[in-house]
């Protein structure tokens, strides 16, 4: 086990008595359509977050908000107490903003190591170059892969490894960047039955012994009540509910969003 890396902030202008993220009246309207209305809530440092909610009740619509991937219509967006709402994605990332997608984001043809080479080459700001003879990215790129668990699997392309690996892939280049905040849409989604476990163990590594806060979307609630601090219900782009697992799985206004779906 690699030891617990510490967190600070990296340009010195947090607010430390700050929530992570705080969004206020947050929501996004496009074509006459109201994806995302009016959020209100706020995380804090080390919390783990979980979203759930029916298909298209806007969970990756509010993701690509906070991280600026889609730029809000209405409300606010803070990170330890200082405004992004307008600040582009790569500003946020700076911030410590760090985010997965819910389709793969890897080369098909590209090694393991090399996804992790390019991440660290890009966010050191060295030049896109797989060949140098004396690779200054070596040891970083070792490292992330034993965390991740992938070491073994380093010289492999990304299409040789099963779905499991690759979300575990998606989550080393994400950990080049050392973010604080880590935005994790459907990490399980693909991943076979006997994976979710390994899959599991390393989100909870990354949450509890890294320190990392974590706002994760996930359909599979078996996951979510070992991991979660809170679960925010999401419904036709509103906050339904947001409280500890068990209050929200008892709460009735939930299952009857849930209704014929199963929560
Ligand atoms: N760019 C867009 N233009 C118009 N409608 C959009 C756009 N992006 C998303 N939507 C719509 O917004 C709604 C919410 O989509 P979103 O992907 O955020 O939901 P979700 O909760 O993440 O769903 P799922 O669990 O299926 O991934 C859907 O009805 C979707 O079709």
């Amino acid at each position: 086990m690699t030891a617990p890396h510490t967190l600070g902030h990296r340009d010195g202008r947090a607010d430390s008595a700050a929530p992570v993220l705080q969004l206020d009246g947050l929501g996004w309207s496009i074509g006459g359509a109201t994806i995302v209305q009016d959020i209100t809530l706020s995380v804090r440092e080390g919390e783990f977050l979980a979203f759930i909610g029916p298909n298209g009740a806007g969970k990756t619509s509010l993701f690509n908000l906070i991280s600026g991937t889609t730029m809000p219509t209405a409300g606010t967006i803070a990170l330890d107490g200082t405004d992004m709402t307008d600040r582009p994605a790569h500003v946020r990332a700076r911030r410590g903003l760090g985010r997965t997608f819910q389709t793969s984001s890897l080369w098909p043809a590209m090694t393991v190591a090399d996804h992790v080479r390019l991440a660290a080459q890009a966010a050191r700001g060295g030049s896109y170059r797989l060949w140098r003879r004396a690779d200054p990215y070596t040891a970083e790129v070792d490292g992330v892969l034993e965390r991740t668990g992938l070491g073994h699997r380093a010289g492999a392309t990304a299409s040789e490894l099963s779905h499991g690996e690759k979300r575990k892939l998606e989550l080393a280049v994400l950990l080049v960047g050392e973010p604080r905040l880590m935005l994790l849409d459907e990490p399980m989604a693909g991943v076979s039955a006997e994976e979710v476990p390994a899959l599991t163990e390393l989100i909870r590594t990354l949450h509890r012994e890294e320190g990392r806060t974590v706002l994760m979307v996930e359909h599979h609630m078996d996951v979510l009540l070992g991991l979660a601090d809170r679960l925010a219900v999401m419904h036709h782009g509103r906050l339904l509910a947001l409280d500890t697992p068990e209050a929200v799985t008892a709460d009735p206004t939930v299952q009857q969003a849930y209704l014929g779906e199963g929560l």
